[in-house]
């Protein structure tokens, strides 16, 4: 005999409510993790789906966004007979949902059973239940998280959206060719990082004199710090939190972090489709595609500079307070494995580039390793490519600068021209032609001759022009990195 059985969470999860956003986007991480490769628990679009056999009407669901969630159920056949391997099936995945959900949602996680009095009924009536499933699959919820006051800027590139497992985030909505300046920001407010114990007075005193808008923009922003950490017994007092989750460095090192209203939105990953720089000559912060991106597809950014998976996980966790669900982060050990491994070679290679080029800025140096300097520049540049996706420009940007600095330092002006002009355009990619840096290295592209190396050697002697006319691909490339 059938019967319906499920869950309902009471009161509903709030879509302002951080904490609640928090606790669902656990909830589906946790039911990924349990089923990632179970025929019958389908991830779509908007929600997961749980086939069988017994379900009459519908398939039980359950949506990415929290607050669309009444109820998990469906019918079941608690004494199963001749269908009982499918049906059983279902009885544990219930099981196993069920017992995620009351873990996580505590008190609001009420079960049911239609025919056992003891369990009560479901909470809600089933014309709400009905509407909030159709709701499930309604394309580009209207009403995720972004609270009221939050005005991303405007822009026919990205829409503001909730992501399962991570909150807030921007979603491209037209397909983005590399190199496209997705966005532009000045910061709502920038502050020089105190030591810890002044940061809320600091942010406090900086908020005073805004717009009431903008103090309550900035309120809008997440905060990752609202309970005390694992590590530590002392709760974050709230702007402190908001700014730890939020703040960007004003540049590389810089001791100045900025708040930004819509940059902020974007979520981290550990193999980022866009490059994000502090433009000191607009005062800005940008955001560039660094490889196609396809509408519909998520714009990350990277926030560290950590590449193997447990430094990267320690620092996320220490320096922003989340696990990565990243692409990469949520790949399976395997895929992981041999990442880090490739990983470790792109570090090892870039050191010992670095040692090389960087002694080889005194005269003294005797330099005998120009030639394999510039053979691992080469596989570094292969190796990234790899590892990256075709998303390394910014890496592989490096990767050519210092084959510049080898080929310029023994005098070899054609090659190193080559390279810089490489670096160059890698340069642009990320960060436009604006930027300081990629006005720098526009410099050496015009001249590369002076570059503080240039002449330390005349080992390699070469003029611009003796760049090789007629040699196209591997022949050029073969030139250009000096084999054969
Ligand atoms: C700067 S905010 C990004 C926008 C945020 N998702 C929101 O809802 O406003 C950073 C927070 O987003 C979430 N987040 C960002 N990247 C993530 C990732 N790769 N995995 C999981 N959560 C992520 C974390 O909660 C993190 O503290």
């Amino acid at each position: 005999m059938k019967t319906t059985a499920g869950f309902d969470l009471v009161p509903k999860l709030s879509c302002t409510s951080p904490e609640d956003q928090k606790s669902w986007n656990t909830f589906i991480s946790q039911i990924r993790t349990q089923y990632p490769s179970n025929p019958n628990v389908q991830f779509k679009e908007n929600y997961i789906l749980f086939k069988h056999f017994e379900a009459e009407e519908h398939h039980p669901m359950l949506p990415y966004i929290g607050h669309k969630f009444l109820r998990f159920s469906s019918s079941i056949n608690p004494n199963p007979g001749d269908n009982s391997i499918l049906n059983s099936d279902f009885l544990s995945v219930l099981h196993t949902v069920c017992g995620i959900a009351k873990n996580i949602f505590g008190k609001k996680f009420r079960w049911w059973r239609d025919d056992l009095k003891e369990d009560g009924e479901g909470f809600y009536g089933w014309q709400e239940v009905w509407e909030s499933w159709a709701s499930y699959d309604m394309p580009n919820d209207p009403t995720p998280s972004p609270p009221p006051n939050i005005n991303p800027l405007a822009s026919p590139l990205f829409k503001v959206q909730t992501i399962p497992s991570k909150g807030r985030g921007l979603i491209a909505t037209v397909n983005i060719p590399t190199g496209t300046r997705i966005l532009t920001e000045s910061p709502l407010f920038t502050i020089p990082s105190p030591p810890i114990p002044s940061l809320e007075t600091s942010i406090s005193k900086t908020l005073k004199p805004l717009s009431k808008e903008k103090q309550s923009a900035y309120h809008s922003l997440h905060n990752n710090y609202q309970s005390p950490s694992s590590t530590s017994k002392i709760k974050t007092p709230p702007l402190s939190g908001i700014f730890k989750t939020n703040a960007i460095p004003c540049g590389y090192n810089s001791s100045i972090a900025g708040i930004y209203l819509t940059i902020c939105l974007i979520n981290h990953s550990c193999i980022p489709n866009t490059y994000h720089n502090w433009n000191e000559n607009l005062e800005q912060e940008t955001i560039h595609a660094i490889r196609p991106i396809n509408a519909g597809e998520e714009i990350t950014i990277s926030y560290i500079s950590e590449s193997m998976s447990n430094p990267r996980r320690k620092r996320l966790q220490e320096c922003f307070g989340f696990d990565c669900q990243c692409q990469l982060c949520t790949s399976d050990p395997k895929q992981l494995e041999s990442n880090d491994e490739r990983r470790q070679r792109i570090l090892e290679l870039n050191e010992s580039i670095m040692s090389n080029v960087t002694a080889s800025y005194s005269t003294t140096t005797i330099d005998s390793t120009p030639i394999d300097c510039l053979k691992d520049c080469r596989r570094l540049i292969g190796l990234l490519g790899q590892e990256y996706d075709g998303s390394a420009v910014n890496f592989e940007g490096g990767a050519y600068y210092d084959a510049f600095r080898v080929c310029i330092r023994q005098g070899d002006q054609a090659r190193a021209k080559v390279m810089v002009g490489r670096a160059y355009e890698m340069r642009v990619l990320c960060e436009g032609e604006d930027s300081e840096s990629s006005r720098d290295l526009k410099r050496l592209v015009m001249n590369p001759t002076v570059h503080k190396m240039y002449g330390l050697s005349m080992k390699w002697r070469s003029e611009v022009e003796d760049v090789p006319e007629g040699l196209e691909g591997e022949e050029f490339e073969k030139w250009l990195w000096r084999e054969g």
